[in-house]
């Protein structure tokens, strides 16, 4: 599948988007790597001594961006090193290509009840990429005490913007997909609070990552 060269450079995919992609390449190969290996300019050859390689060009892979500078050679390099699967992306996407981080804004509703799909459709005009019955409040406040804050909020269902839509959001769907993620969570926090320190200069040296933290 080929995607039109004016969607390459669009900023974000959809989640559908995405799945489509993890489906294509989940299907094509059977490597599942820990570890993904993101090569600079001229470093593509870090993948070379791998072995059991398999190569996708971005080309080829549905949805999935192209490199356009030169010495990134626009490959995804699936391997194993000391017996462990890794996944190399030779060449990687600046924000000089037009290319930026995807970043989504979370919008919240008081609740109980989850919003109508007029609501939510109006949500969506207005730029929300999720949806939630919290957070902000917490944020606002710690904010106006002076606290630096990290907000993880698990995305656990679609909101419906469609009235044919049969599925209906339910409290126990939620908690269902929030227990099934909640070890993947726990291990992002894990790492977070790991590395905590590593935050810790990186403010200190007024590096612009310590925004995002
Ligand atoms: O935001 P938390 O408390 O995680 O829970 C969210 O999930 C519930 C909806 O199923 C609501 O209570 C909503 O606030
Ligand atoms: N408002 C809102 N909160 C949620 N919390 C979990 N799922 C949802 C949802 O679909 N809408």
């Amino acid at each position: 599948i080929h995607l039109k060269e004016a969607n390459r450079h669009r900023n974000c995919c959809s989640f559908d988007d995405c799945k489509l992609t993890t489906e294509w390449l989940l299907s094509r190969t059977r490597h599942r790597p820990k570890i993904a290996i993101v090569c600079g300019s001229g470093l593509g050859l870090l993948a070379d001594n791998v072995s059991n390689k398999q190569t996708f060009r971005y080309e080829d892979i549905p949805n999935f961006p192209v490199s356009t500078v030169p010495g990134h050679e626009g490959c995804l390099v699936f391997g194993q090193i000391k017996g462990k699967s890794c996944v190399f992306m030779q060449g990687r996407f600046h924000l000089y290509e037009g290319y930026s981080l995807c970043k989504g804004v979370y919008c919240m509703v008081s609740g109980p009840n989850f919003e109508t799909i007029a609501e939510a459709r109006m949500l969506h005009i207005l730029g929300s990429d999720s949806v939630g019955m919290s957070t902000v409040p917490e944020v606002t406040v710690a904010k106006h005490c002076g606290l630096r804050v990290l907000g993880l909020s698990l995305i656990t269902n679609k909101v419906s913007l469609d009235y044919s839509r049969e599925e209906k959001v339910n409290h126990e769907e939620v908690l269902q997909i929030s227990k099934m993620r909640a070890e993947m969570l726990q291990n992002v926090l894990l790492t977070f609070i790991a590395r905590s320190h590593q935050v810790e200069t990186i403010n200190n040296s007024n590096c612009i990552y310590s925004n995002a933290v």
